[in-house]
Protein backbone atom coordinates (compact mmCIF):
# COMPACT_ATOMS: atom_id res chain seq x y z
CA UNK A 1 0.00 0.00 0.00
CA UNK A 2 1.50 3.45 -0.84
CA UNK A 3 1.57 5.07 2.63
CA UNK A 4 2.30 8.81 2.89
CA UNK A 5 6.04 8.41 4.14
CA UNK A 6 5.78 8.29 8.43
CA UNK A 7 8.47 10.85 9.38
CA UNK A 8 7.37 13.31 6.71
CA UNK A 9 4.23 13.61 8.39
CA UNK A 10 3.36 17.48 10.20
CA UNK A 11 -0.54 17.50 11.07
CA UNK A 12 -1.64 20.63 9.99
CA UNK A 13 -4.44 22.07 7.61
CA UNK A 14 -7.91 20.53 7.21
CA UNK A 15 -8.61 16.92 8.50
CA UNK A 16 -11.39 15.21 8.05
CA UNK A 17 -12.53 12.71 10.67
CA UNK A 18 -14.84 10.68 8.13
CA UNK A 19 -18.73 9.17 9.26
CA UNK A 20 -18.85 5.55 8.80
CA UNK A 21 -21.78 4.43 6.40
CA UNK A 22 -23.86 1.62 8.04
CA UNK A 23 -26.71 -0.11 6.15
CA UNK A 24 -29.46 -2.87 7.93
CA UNK A 25 -26.58 -3.10 10.79
CA UNK A 26 -23.63 -3.29 8.36
CA UNK A 27 -20.53 -1.82 7.42
CA UNK A 28 -22.10 -0.15 4.04
CA UNK A 29 -18.75 -0.34 1.71
CA UNK A 30 -20.74 1.06 -1.70
CA UNK A 31 -21.06 4.00 0.20
CA UNK A 32 -18.15 4.07 1.88
CA UNK A 33 -15.85 3.81 -1.03
CA UNK A 34 -18.36 6.61 -3.11
CA UNK A 35 -17.72 8.91 0.32
CA UNK A 36 -14.17 7.72 0.06
CA UNK A 37 -13.93 8.76 -3.71
CA UNK A 38 -15.40 11.78 -3.25
CA UNK A 39 -13.39 13.33 -0.46
CA UNK A 40 -10.68 12.19 -2.38
CA UNK A 41 -11.74 14.93 -4.70
CA UNK A 42 -11.75 17.57 -1.81
CA UNK A 43 -9.05 20.04 -0.51
CA UNK A 44 -8.73 17.95 2.33
CA UNK A 45 -5.01 17.52 4.82
CA UNK A 46 -5.48 14.51 6.13
CA UNK A 47 -8.41 11.78 6.81
CA UNK A 48 -9.39 10.33 10.39
CA UNK A 49 -10.77 6.55 10.68
CA UNK A 50 -13.32 5.80 13.03
CA UNK A 51 -12.83 8.78 15.71
CA UNK A 52 -16.27 10.21 17.21
CA UNK A 53 -17.63 11.00 13.84
CA UNK A 54 -16.63 7.60 12.67
CA UNK A 55 -18.75 5.96 15.41
CA UNK A 56 -15.22 4.19 15.81
CA UNK A 57 -16.39 2.87 19.31
CA UNK A 58 -19.35 0.86 17.91
CA UNK A 59 -17.20 -1.13 15.27
CA UNK A 60 -15.64 -4.46 15.90
CA UNK A 61 -12.16 -5.70 15.27
CA UNK A 62 -13.14 -7.19 11.63
CA UNK A 63 -15.21 -4.07 10.78
CA UNK A 64 -12.35 -1.66 11.67
CA UNK A 65 -9.74 -3.85 9.85
CA UNK A 66 -12.36 -3.87 6.85
CA UNK A 67 -12.75 0.12 6.99
CA UNK A 68 -9.00 0.89 7.41
CA UNK A 69 -8.33 -1.66 4.31
CA UNK A 70 -10.88 -0.65 2.19
CA UNK A 71 -10.27 3.49 2.92
CA UNK A 72 -6.56 3.15 1.82
CA UNK A 73 -7.19 0.97 -0.81
CA UNK A 74 -9.84 3.27 -2.42
CA UNK A 75 -7.67 6.33 -1.79
CA UNK A 76 -4.64 4.51 -3.92
CA UNK A 77 -7.36 3.85 -6.62
CA UNK A 78 -8.03 7.77 -6.83
CA UNK A 79 -4.39 8.22 -7.10
CA UNK A 80 -4.41 10.50 -3.92
CA UNK A 81 -2.07 10.28 -1.37
CA UNK A 82 -3.15 11.67 1.97
CA UNK A 83 -2.35 10.69 5.46
CA UNK A 84 -4.75 8.26 6.92
CA UNK A 85 -5.21 7.73 10.47
CA UNK A 86 -6.82 5.67 13.03
CA UNK A 87 -8.82 7.04 16.00
CA UNK A 88 -8.36 4.45 18.68
CA UNK A 89 -9.29 5.13 22.74
CA UNK A 90 -9.46 2.99 26.13
CA UNK A 91 -8.69 3.51 29.21
CA UNK A 92 -6.36 0.26 29.89
CA UNK A 93 -2.77 1.54 29.02
CA UNK A 94 -2.01 -2.45 28.22
CA UNK A 95 -5.77 -3.25 26.11
CA UNK A 96 -4.43 0.10 23.84
CA UNK A 97 -0.80 -0.92 23.57
CA UNK A 98 -2.04 -4.14 22.33
CA UNK A 99 -4.24 -2.72 19.88
CA UNK A 100 -1.85 -0.90 18.51
CA UNK A 101 0.03 -3.87 18.15
CA UNK A 102 -2.68 -5.60 16.10
CA UNK A 103 -2.60 -2.64 13.73
CA UNK A 104 0.66 -2.30 13.13
CA UNK A 105 0.57 -3.87 9.57
CA UNK A 106 -2.70 -2.12 8.63
CA UNK A 107 -2.32 0.29 6.37
CA UNK A 108 -2.14 3.66 7.90
CA UNK A 109 0.17 6.52 9.01
CA UNK A 110 -0.93 7.17 12.50
CA UNK A 111 -3.31 7.22 15.20
CA UNK A 112 -5.71 9.73 17.21
CA UNK A 113 -5.64 8.31 20.45
CA UNK A 114 -8.05 9.91 23.27
CA UNK A 115 -7.05 10.27 26.53
CA UNK A 116 -8.45 7.48 28.86
CA UNK A 117 -12.09 7.81 29.58
CA UNK A 118 -14.12 7.17 32.56
CA UNK A 119 -11.30 6.57 35.33
CA UNK A 120 -10.20 9.81 35.56
CA UNK A 121 -6.38 9.38 35.97
CA UNK A 122 -3.72 12.39 37.24
CA UNK A 123 -1.52 13.93 35.16
CA UNK A 124 1.26 11.92 35.95
CA UNK A 125 -0.78 8.94 35.02
CA UNK A 126 -1.53 10.30 31.97
CA UNK A 127 2.29 10.93 30.93
CA UNK A 128 2.95 7.56 31.21
CA UNK A 129 0.22 6.05 29.62
CA UNK A 130 0.94 8.02 26.27
CA UNK A 131 4.21 7.49 26.82
CA UNK A 132 4.23 3.80 26.78
CA UNK A 133 1.98 4.00 23.73
CA UNK A 134 4.37 6.27 22.06
CA UNK A 135 6.77 3.57 23.20
CA UNK A 136 4.89 0.82 21.64
CA UNK A 137 4.63 1.86 17.97
CA UNK A 138 6.93 3.60 15.29
CA UNK A 139 3.95 5.81 14.18
CA UNK A 140 3.00 9.38 14.66
CA UNK A 141 0.70 9.57 17.67
CA UNK A 142 -2.18 12.40 17.86
CA UNK A 143 -3.55 12.83 21.51
CA UNK A 144 -7.31 13.40 21.62
CA UNK A 145 -7.87 16.04 24.46
CA UNK A 146 -11.95 15.96 24.65
CA UNK A 147 -12.73 16.53 28.71
CA UNK A 148 -15.76 16.67 28.24
CA UNK A 149 -16.49 13.23 26.74
CA UNK A 150 -13.79 11.57 28.78
CA UNK A 151 -13.86 13.02 31.80
CA UNK A 152 -10.63 14.25 31.82
CA UNK A 153 -8.01 17.15 30.85
CA UNK A 154 -4.45 16.96 29.80
CA UNK A 155 -3.14 19.92 30.78
CA UNK A 156 -0.99 22.17 29.10
CA UNK A 157 2.63 20.87 31.64
CA UNK A 158 1.69 17.80 30.64
CA UNK A 159 1.09 18.04 27.04
CA UNK A 160 4.68 19.74 26.93
CA UNK A 161 5.87 17.24 28.55
CA UNK A 162 4.25 14.72 26.13
CA UNK A 163 5.41 17.00 23.39
CA UNK A 164 9.12 16.04 23.58
CA UNK A 165 8.60 12.09 22.42
CA UNK A 166 9.79 12.13 18.77
CA UNK A 167 6.06 9.90 17.69
CA UNK A 168 3.98 12.22 19.92
CA UNK A 169 3.40 14.44 16.87
CA UNK A 170 0.36 17.07 17.66
CA UNK A 171 -2.83 17.22 19.34
CA UNK A 172 -6.46 17.39 18.96
CA UNK A 173 -7.41 20.17 21.18
CA UNK A 174 -11.52 20.65 22.36
CA UNK A 175 -10.45 21.47 25.64
CA UNK A 176 -13.13 23.70 25.31
CA UNK A 177 -11.41 26.22 27.75
CA UNK A 178 -10.09 29.06 24.94
CA UNK A 179 -7.65 30.13 27.64
CA UNK A 180 -5.67 26.75 27.61
CA UNK A 181 -5.86 26.57 24.02
CA UNK A 182 -4.14 29.71 23.44
CA UNK A 183 -1.92 29.19 26.10
CA UNK A 184 -1.07 25.81 24.48
CA UNK A 185 -0.19 27.55 21.35
CA UNK A 186 2.13 30.25 23.07
CA UNK A 187 4.09 27.60 24.65
CA UNK A 188 4.30 24.76 21.99
CA UNK A 189 7.80 23.10 20.15
CA UNK A 190 7.35 24.45 16.81
CA UNK A 191 7.15 20.54 15.47
CA UNK A 192 3.92 19.83 18.08
CA UNK A 193 1.01 20.52 15.68
CA UNK A 194 -2.37 21.87 17.45
CA UNK A 195 -5.39 21.16 15.41
CA UNK A 196 -8.47 22.07 16.68
CA UNK A 197 -11.55 19.57 16.94
CA UNK A 198 -14.05 21.91 17.64
CA UNK A 199 -15.77 23.20 14.30
CA UNK A 200 -16.92 26.32 15.89
CA UNK A 201 -13.53 27.48 16.63
CA UNK A 202 -11.50 26.79 13.00
CA UNK A 203 -11.19 30.63 12.87
CA UNK A 204 -10.39 31.81 16.03
CA UNK A 205 -8.13 29.16 16.62
CA UNK A 206 -6.05 29.31 13.24
CA UNK A 207 -5.89 32.97 13.66
CA UNK A 208 -3.91 32.31 16.87
CA UNK A 209 -1.66 29.80 15.51
CA UNK A 210 -3.27 26.74 15.27
CA UNK A 211 -1.87 24.44 12.18
CA UNK A 212 -5.35 23.28 11.41
CA UNK A 213 -8.66 21.47 12.46
CA UNK A 214 -10.26 18.13 12.40
CA UNK A 215 -13.56 19.27 11.62
CA UNK A 216 -16.13 17.23 11.48
CA UNK A 217 -18.99 20.11 9.52
CA UNK A 218 -16.39 20.13 6.10
CA UNK A 219 -18.16 16.75 5.16
CA UNK A 220 -20.46 19.73 3.95
CA UNK A 221 -18.88 22.60 2.13
CA UNK A 222 -15.34 21.46 2.26
CA UNK A 223 -13.98 23.30 -0.12
CA UNK A 224 -15.34 26.82 1.72
CA UNK A 225 -13.77 25.29 5.23
CA UNK A 226 -10.67 24.23 3.53
CA UNK A 227 -10.72 28.51 1.96
CA UNK A 228 -10.49 29.92 4.94
CA UNK A 229 -6.74 27.97 5.82
CA UNK A 230 -5.54 28.87 2.86
CA UNK A 231 -6.79 32.68 2.90
CA UNK A 232 -4.94 32.77 6.46
CA UNK A 233 -1.94 31.20 4.95
CA UNK A 234 -2.07 33.42 2.33
CA UNK A 235 -2.42 36.85 4.61
CA UNK A 236 -6.00 37.60 3.54
CA UNK A 237 -7.58 37.74 6.99
CA UNK A 238 -9.98 40.20 5.70
CA UNK A 239 -11.34 36.96 3.06
CA UNK A 240 -10.70 34.38 5.43
CA UNK A 241 -12.73 36.36 8.02
CA UNK A 242 -15.48 37.06 5.04
CA UNK A 243 -15.38 33.25 4.27
CA UNK A 244 -15.44 32.45 7.65
CA UNK A 245 -18.38 34.37 8.09
CA UNK A 246 -20.69 32.17 5.63
CA UNK A 247 -19.78 29.05 6.73
CA UNK A 248 -19.95 29.48 10.61
CA UNK A 249 -23.29 28.25 11.48
CA UNK A 250 -23.00 24.59 9.86
CA UNK A 251 -21.29 24.04 12.87
CA UNK A 252 -24.29 24.83 15.31
CA UNK A 253 -26.96 22.90 12.79
CA UNK A 254 -24.78 19.67 12.14
CA UNK A 255 -23.75 19.39 15.98
CA UNK A 256 -27.68 20.62 17.10
CA UNK A 257 -28.02 17.14 18.32
CA UNK A 258 -25.69 14.05 19.15
CA UNK A 259 -23.30 13.72 16.62
CA UNK A 260 -22.72 11.88 13.64
CA UNK A 261 -26.76 11.74 13.06
CA UNK A 262 -27.33 15.27 11.28
CA UNK A 263 -24.01 14.69 9.84
CA UNK A 264 -25.10 11.62 8.43
CA UNK A 265 -28.56 12.60 7.53
CA UNK A 266 -27.17 15.33 5.46
CA UNK A 267 -24.73 12.96 3.37
CA UNK A 268 -27.62 11.04 3.10
CA UNK A 269 -30.18 13.47 1.63
CA UNK A 270 -26.66 14.77 -0.88
CA UNK A 271 -26.57 10.77 -1.94
CA UNK A 272 -22.99 10.73 -0.64
CA UNK A 273 -24.21 7.60 1.36
CA UNK A 274 -27.25 5.18 1.11
CA UNK A 275 -28.42 5.26 4.60
CA UNK A 276 -28.24 7.39 7.35
CA UNK A 277 -28.25 4.75 10.29
CA UNK A 278 -25.88 5.23 13.10
CA UNK A 279 -25.64 3.06 15.50
CA UNK A 280 -26.68 2.69 19.22
CA UNK A 281 -26.50 4.48 21.54
CA UNK A 282 -26.80 7.10 18.69
CA UNK A 283 -30.25 7.93 17.49
CA UNK A 284 -31.51 9.65 14.14
CA UNK A 285 -32.35 13.19 14.07
CA UNK A 286 -35.68 14.27 15.13
CA UNK A 287 -38.04 15.22 12.16
CA UNK A 288 -37.17 19.01 13.18
CA UNK A 289 -33.79 18.90 12.61
CA UNK A 290 -34.04 16.64 9.71
CA UNK A 291 -36.39 19.36 7.99
CA UNK A 292 -33.51 22.30 8.98
CA UNK A 293 -31.05 20.38 7.47
CA UNK A 294 -33.01 19.53 4.47
CA UNK A 295 -34.09 23.43 3.95
CA UNK A 296 -30.52 24.09 3.73
CA UNK A 297 -29.58 21.80 1.94
CA UNK A 298 -32.00 23.14 -0.58
CA UNK A 299 -30.79 26.54 -0.12
CA UNK A 300 -27.40 25.29 -1.16
CA UNK A 301 -28.73 23.60 -4.37
CA UNK A 302 -30.36 26.52 -5.39
O1 LIG B 1 -14.68 12.65 14.80
C1 LIG B 1 -13.96 13.42 15.36
O2 LIG B 1 -12.80 13.11 15.61
C2 LIG B 1 -14.46 14.74 15.79
N1 LIG B 1 -14.82 14.88 16.96
C3 LIG B 1 -15.25 16.08 17.56
C4 LIG B 1 -16.21 15.67 18.63
O3 LIG B 1 -15.83 14.86 19.41
O4 LIG B 1 -17.33 16.11 18.71
C5 LIG B 1 -15.78 17.02 16.58
C6 LIG B 1 -14.90 17.15 15.43
O5 LIG B 1 -15.53 17.88 14.45
C7 LIG B 1 -14.53 15.83 14.87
Amino acid sequence: MDQVEANSIEPGGLWLPLATPFRDGSLDEVSLRRLVQHYAGEPIDGLILAATTGEGLTLDEEETSRLVHLTAGELATAGRRLPLFFGLSGSDTRKVVKALERSAAWPIDGYLIACPYYTRPSQEGMIRHFSALAASTARPIMIYNIPYRTGVNLGNAAMLQLAGHPNIVGVKDCSADMAQSFDLLRHKPAHFAVLTGEDALLHPMLTQGAEGGIVASAHIETRAFARVGALLREGDGAGALTAWRAICDFPRLLFAEPSPAPIKHWLWRAGLIDSPEVRLPMTPVSDGLAARIERELDRLRS
